[in-house]
């Protein structure tokens, strides 16, 4: 089921603090703020040669990510973004077995403009997993 490792995601306080320091200490290159407004959040990438770090703070009233940073103010490590070839096939295969996909169930289109969803944080040790075809 499993592809590449499409992105790890840090979850940040101020996201062009968090962007500046990737380019200014690490030399890093980071795309521009990408505001998502129908996930609640703006985000940026960390380019790498065999993967990306997703950068994202939250965007409105309701972000889904606002909780975590209230747990963990300094930010930490959010989600994993794993690239599958049939998204709704994927979906299918996990709810069989029993794992909870997270909103309505429905892939909706995420940051590189490919279908996503979520899996939930309890049902992979603590980790909220993301899948995205590719
Ligand atoms: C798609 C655009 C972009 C892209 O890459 O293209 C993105 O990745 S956007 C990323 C932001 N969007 C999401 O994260 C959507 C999915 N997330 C959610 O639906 C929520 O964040 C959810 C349900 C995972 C958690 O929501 P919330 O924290 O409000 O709920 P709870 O407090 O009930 O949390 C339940 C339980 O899970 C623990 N938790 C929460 N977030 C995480 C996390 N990121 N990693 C690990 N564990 C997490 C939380 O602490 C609770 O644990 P408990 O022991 O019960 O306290
Ligand atoms: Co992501």
């Amino acid at each position: 089921m499993l592809g590449r490792l499409n992105h790890v995601a840090i979850a940040v306080p101020d996201l062009e603090v968090a962007a500046e320091r990737y380019r200014a200490v690490l030399g890093a290159t980071v795309t521009e703020p990408q505001a998502l407004p129908d996930h609640g959040v703006t985000v940026v990438f960390v380019e790498v040669a065999n993967t990306k770090t997703e950068l994202l703070e939250p965007l409105g009233e309701a972000s889904p990510i606002a909780a975590f940073l209230e747990k963990n103010p300094a930010g930490g490590i959010h989600h994993m973004c794993y690239e599958v070839e049939d998204i709704i096939e994927a979906r299918d295969a996990l709810q069989v077995n029993g794992v909870r996909v997270l909103g309505d169930g429905e892939p909706k289109t995420g940051a590189h403009g490919k279908p996503v969803l979520f899996l939930h944080p309890k049902d992979f040790d603590g980790t909220l997993i993301e899948l995205e075809q590719v």
